[in-house]
């Protein structure tokens, strides 16, 4: 695999990183960025023939983990695989996620808490089940996959409560493992390209774009980078924050000018100065 475009050579030689939900989208962009890095990289989720598929893609460093991270068992399996293969882990990150597009109120009781138990209790159990191996690397860096825009994300309530959920895991955590040299991060992604937006209704993937201020979808290497970042030297200054990469999504819904507020052949108008105040 050819060298990052973004990071020096070498930045995480002798590093072993453990990827979840790693056999597609943006996981599989991070494995790749990872890799070209120098970590050796462990990809886990539940299909192992698309997890067999990436690593062959992924080529020398790269191995899978089949396995479920919505169970303390499920997500202790998958850590003890990566460390028993390499030795050690040094990054953990938790991406495996999602959720199913639905009106707030249409949400049952029963798909609210399989969005909460794989987003919340997923990236919890892995970090715990990690955290001993990561304290006997003598540090580390867990970075949480999250949600922009912070602002509401219609359709997609349970998910983003659960997403506000892990941002406030990452923050609290990241303050008790200062001393461990362990670095949490939450990783707030905007509307990226990948193959999963195909399962939403049309006009979500359609519209998408629309919505961002930069007016086109973020890149699975954008958000890549963004993670390799995160395990790079910065990563302990940069522990407890949320790294929002969203093309100013969280600022702001649609390109300049707003549709809505132009004039005439689309300019933005200007108000009125009011005349300086005399004394
Ligand atoms: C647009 C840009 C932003 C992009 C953001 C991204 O994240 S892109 C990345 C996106 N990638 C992903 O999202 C990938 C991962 N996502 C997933 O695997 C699922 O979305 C999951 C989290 C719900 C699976 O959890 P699980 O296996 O535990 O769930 P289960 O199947 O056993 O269902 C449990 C209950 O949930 C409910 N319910 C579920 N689906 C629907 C629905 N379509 N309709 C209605 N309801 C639904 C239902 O109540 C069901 O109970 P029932 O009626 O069966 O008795
Ligand atoms: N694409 C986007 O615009 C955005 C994506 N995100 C988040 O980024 C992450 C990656 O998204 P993206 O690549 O687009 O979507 P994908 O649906 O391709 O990624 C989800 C991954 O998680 C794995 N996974 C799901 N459930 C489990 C589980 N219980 N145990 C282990 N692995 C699991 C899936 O593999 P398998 O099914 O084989 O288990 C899959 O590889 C997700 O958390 C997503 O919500 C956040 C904001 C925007």
């Amino acid at each position: 695999m050819s060298g990052s475009e973004v990071f020096a050579d070498g930045l995480l030689a002798g590093r072993v990183a453990l990827v979840t939900g790693g056999g597609t989208g943006l996981g599989r962009a991070t494995a790749a960025e990872l890799l070209r890095c120098g970590a050796s990289v462990v990809i886990a989720g539940r299909r192992a023939d698309v997890l067999e598929a990436t690593v062959a893609t992924l080529g020398e460093g790269a191995g899978y983990v089949a396995g479920d991270i919505r169970t303390e068992a499920g997500a202790q399996a998958i850590v003890d695989d990566a460390v028993s293969r390499h030795g050690r882990l040094d990054i953990l990150v938790n991406n495996a996620g999602g959720q199913y597009f639905v009106p707030a109120e249409g949400i049952e009781l029963k798909g609210w808490r399989a969005v909460w138990r794989l987003n919340l209790g997923g990236t919890r159990r892995m970090c715990e089940a990690s955290l001993p191996a990561l304290r006997a690397a003598g540090g580390g860096t867990i970075v949480n996959v999250t949600f922009s825009p912070h602002n509401g994300l219609p359709g997609m309530t349970h998910s983003g409560a659960a997403r506000a959920g892990v941002e406030g895991y990452t923050r609290e955590l990241a303050a008790e493992l200062f001393d461990d040299d362990i670095a949490v991060i939450a990783a707030a992604a905007g509307h990226f390209d990948t193959d999963a937006l195909d399962k939403y209704p049309p006009t979500v993937r359609a519209q998408t774009a629309g919505g961002v201020p930069m007016q086109r979808l973020g890149r699975p290497e954008e958000h890549a980078w963004m993670v390799a970042l995160c395990a790079s030297p910065l990563r302990m200054a940069l522990s407890g924050a949320v790294l929002t990469v969203d093309g100013a999504r969280d600022n702001f819904y649609g390109g300049w000018p707003p549709a809505a507020l132009t004039v005439g052949e689309g300019e933005v108008p200007t108000e009125e100065r009011r005349p300086p105040a005399t004394r």
